[in-house]
């Protein structure tokens, strides 16, 4: 894979300050010491992806994601979501892109036990296989909210301010588009999360890219540059950017 390097993106790309192999990083920590932490790095995150268990309806739910060849977070992610939707006490989550409902478990087990998970997707079977997923995970059936729908059409109906904290998983070449609306969306300090922005490593590739990838790099601009965001892109998964509005 070809990396990207600041000359072939330019300064001021999305990603001109990530390291490449190429920089130069002068160590921290005696040269033993970094030797190790590098040998252990896949093992280390692999430990991490599976730092959290998941359960029956967890695996059920990524089954039948497999069977309708969609895309779920992996394990490290859900944990990371739980966290988030923990650390705002959210009670009223906005997800786009239910899938087969492995994300909105993950999210329903880190909100208030009387939060409400409002969920959109365009396709009504993807959100039958949540909705078997939710009731065998254990929650009530009034813990979530089903919108069928896409999501730029949905997502302008829901309440200013009235969200806790937005999930986006689903057109990645409309994820900008999820950014506005999450801004308006969002309450003062609640956050905004976005789904896969590594895109398997093409973010950070040079060679030529599709659309989705060169909108994702934007995405990931326009979220560190703004100044209404506190943001932080989690190395979880898939790639996980995450922000608070102040
Ligand atoms: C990657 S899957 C979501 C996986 C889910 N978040 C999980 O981890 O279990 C993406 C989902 O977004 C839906 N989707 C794609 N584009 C959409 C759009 N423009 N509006 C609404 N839903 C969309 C797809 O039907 C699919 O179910």
């Amino acid at each position: 894979m070809a990396h990207a390097t600041s000359s072939s993106l330019g300064t001021t790309g999305p990603i001109s300050r990530f390291p490449t192999p190429t920089d130069t990083v002068t160590p921290r920590h005696p040269r033993g010491q970094e030797r190790v932490i590098t040998a252990n790095r896949q093992t280390s995150w692999a430990f991490a992806d599976a730092y959290v268990a998941e359960d029956e309806a967890l695996h059920w739910a990524r089954d039948r994601a497999r069977d309708a060849g969609l895309r779920s977070v992996s394990p490290g992610t859900g944990a990371a979501l739980r966290l988030l939707a923990a650390s705002v006490d959210a009670k009223a989550v906005a997800e786009i892109g239910t899938g087969c409902g492995v994300s909105g478990i993950h999210l329903l087990h880190g909100m208030r036990p009387d939060g409400v998970l409002t969920t959109v997707d365009q396709e009504p079977e993807h959100q039958q296989s949540a909705r078997q997923a939710f009731r065998d995970a254990g929650f009530a059936g009034n813990r979530a909210r089903f919108i069928p729908g896409s999501a730029l059409d949905v997502l302008p109906r829901l309440a200013d301010a009235g969200y806790d904290l937005v999930f986006c998983d689903g057109d990645r070449q409309e994820y900008q588009d999820y950014l506005a609306e999450s801004l308006r969306l969002l309450r003062p300090g609640g956050l905004v999360a976005f789904e896969g922005v590594f895109a398997n490593g093409r973010t950070v590739d040079s060679g030529p890219q599709p659309t989705e990838v060169l909108r994702l790099r934007e995405l990931v601009r326009a979220v560190r540059e703004s100044t209404e965001l506190v943001s932080s892109l989690l190395p979880v998964g898939d790639g996980l950017l995450c922000a608070v509005k102040r």
